[in-house]
């Protein structure tokens, strides 16, 4: 920690993860707004090839970078190290300007492990950027039953040194203090806080402490790929467009458990040519949710509604939580199609593209409907 120009002072870099839908980008938009986090670069990472989180976060575009999307025992990995030492590069020699701090926002599904020990093991990396925080989001509503479903979530609570109870508003607070007694038990002496909280007290509060993460997370990092070699067990390609399919028919090679999402949980976009009446949306939405239920871990999109051409309509599904659309002031960026993201669990996406197609007039609706499940 000198002022040895030829050793810069390590960036400070928080990962901010949680399960899908916690409320991970509704946070980032907050804090980026606040002047603790001026001048800092966001990594996004989206799981699925449609990703739309990048056009959700306000104000930052230049500053934004997109993590390739797909599984994250590796492709996540691999690409995080190099994009890290691109930006280090691109800031060193002048290329971009100062930034002050790091934020990655991961997928809902990441295994926080592998790119933790990127962070805290990587030769180069760990000593360019200081990791001073895992930030996990937790929904109160959808909390416990996630943790009881997904390893990946149950993970990103232990490694976490601050959580961030979201959505306490709409669950009941007996809901809302089991779960925080769940919390703790996985992760004893953990800080919740509420997601209004100030921003310093959510990032840049310090140095993150493995030693002080349950011994869990430790034996975890001992079991992740490696922080600096390549791995070349899994042989799939990282530049293609089906990691999460790819990685099915490899099964769980590595001796790691981690990918096990990969096996029925997956991501496709529904995206319509032409505007869509409101009370014809409303109908899908409605059926859709009815059809499949919990079974839709995640639907978000942005819809192109006839009545109100500039004025796109946004939609969020969280599992069993359906939040109110909101009306955009305008689109996001300059494609004015409909476009629809959905993380399922074991549903066909033929099927949802065949009603999709059936309410936008494509195909007959009979047909669609004749094959609901
Ligand atoms: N009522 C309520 N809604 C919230 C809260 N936090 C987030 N939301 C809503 O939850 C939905 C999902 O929020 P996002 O911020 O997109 O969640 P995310 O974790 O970034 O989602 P993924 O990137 O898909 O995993 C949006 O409709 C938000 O408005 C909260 O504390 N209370």
């Amino acid at each position: 920690m000198t002022g040895d120009p030829a050793r810069p002072l390590p960036v400070p870099l928080t990962l901010l993860t949680g399960f899908l839908g916690a409320g991970k980008t509704t946070l980032l938009n907050r804090l980026l707004k606040d002047p603790a986090l001026a001048e800092t670069v966001v990594l996004i990472n989206e799981f699925g090839e449609v990703g739309l989180d990048h056009l959700m976060v306000e104000g930052v575009e230049e500053n934004m970078i997109l993590l390739e999307s797909g599984c994250l025992c590796c492709t996540i990995r691999d690409d995080l190290i190099v994009t890290l030492e691109d930006l280090l590069r691109r800031r060193d020699n002048g290329r971009i300007g100062a930034f002050s701090r790091v934020v990655i926002e991961t997928t809902g599904l990441a295994d926080p492990a592998p790119i933790l020990n990127v962070l805290i093991n990587h030769p180069y990396l760990a000593m360019r950027f200081r990791l001073d925080g895992v930030v996990t989001l937790v929904d109160a509503v959808n909390g416990m039953a996630t943790l009881d479903a997904h390893e990946e979530a149950r993970r990103q609570v232990v490694a976490a040194d601050r959580i961030v109870l979201t959505k306490t508003d709409l669950a009941a607070p007996q809901d809302s203090t089991a779960l925080r007694h769940r919390l703790t038990a996985l992760n004893p002496g953990i800080d919740i806080l509420a997601p209004d909280a100030d921003a310093r007290e959510l990032v840049g509060a310090g140095l993150y402490d493995l030693a002080r993460r349950p011994a869990a997370l430790r034996h975890w990092l001992a079991d992740a790929p490696s922080a600096h070699g390549h791995h070349h067990h899994h042989g799939h390609d990282h530049h293609g467009h089906d990691h999460d399919r790819d990685h099915h028919a490899h099964g769980h090679e590595g001796g790691h458990d981690v990918n096990r999402h990969d096996a029925a949980i997956r991501a496709f976009a529904l995206t319509a040519e032409h505007p869509i009446a409101r009370t014809t949306f409303d109908l899908f939405w409605t059926l859709l949710r009815s059809i499949h239920g919990p079974r839709l871990l995640r639907l978000k999109g942005l819809v192109d509604i006839a009545e109100q051409p500039d004025r796109p309509l946004l939609v969020h599904a969280v599992q069993q939580i359906l939040h109110p659309p909101v009306e955009l002031d305008g689109w996001p960026d300059a494609d004015h199609r409909s476009r629809l993201v959905l993380i399922v669990n074991d549903v066909e996406e033929e099927t949802v593209q065949r009603l999709w197609s059936a309410f936008l007039g494509q195909i007959s609706g009979e047909t669609a409907a004749a094959r609901p499940a």
